[in-house]
């Protein structure tokens, strides 16, 4: 951890809180979610398919994983935006004017990237993820 400073709270999931992270050496951003139950069956689970899923590039990449003070903390790049806020950017809430280059453009990263998970979960037995 002494190679990153931690920063402020991006976001709060079910499992986890994840902070701003910025590289020391070269002044990168990183997300870094803190695990906040340990390491019980969720974040193992959840280390475990982002392990299977490195590589793929419509897929968040664990760059590292560590004990922080205790806490499973995990190391991601750090994402600006989410789907929603490029999808409602400059239209409010009316999708009426959406592209369906930008659609086609979201919707084939997102069907690529659950395609690579089902074949990994034939390829592993039905329980794998
Ligand atoms: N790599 C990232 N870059 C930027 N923001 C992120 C990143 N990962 C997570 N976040 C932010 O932190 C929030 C919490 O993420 P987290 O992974 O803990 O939960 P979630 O996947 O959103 O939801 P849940 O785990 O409850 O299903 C996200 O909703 C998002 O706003």
């Amino acid at each position: 951890m002494e190679h990153y400073a931690k920063g402020s709270v991006i976001g709060k999931g079910a499992y986890g809180t994840v902070y701003k992270a910025e590289c020391r050496e070269t002044g990168r951003e990183f997300a870094l979610k803190y695990h906040t139950f340990g390491l019980e069956e969720s974040t193992v689970r959840e280390l475990s398919c982002l392990s299977a899923l490195r590589g793929h590039p419509h897929v968040i990449q664990m760059h590292d994983c560590f004990l922080d003070q205790g806490t499973v903390a995990m190391l991601m790049p750090y994402v600006p935006y989410t789907l929603a806020l490029a999808i409602h950017n400059g239209r409010g809430q009316d999708l009426d004017g959406i592209p369906l280059s930008f659609v086609a453009h979201f919707s084939t990263q997102v069907a690529s990237a659950l395609s690579h998970m089902h074949g990994l979960n034939s390829a592993q037995g039905p329980h794998a993820f």
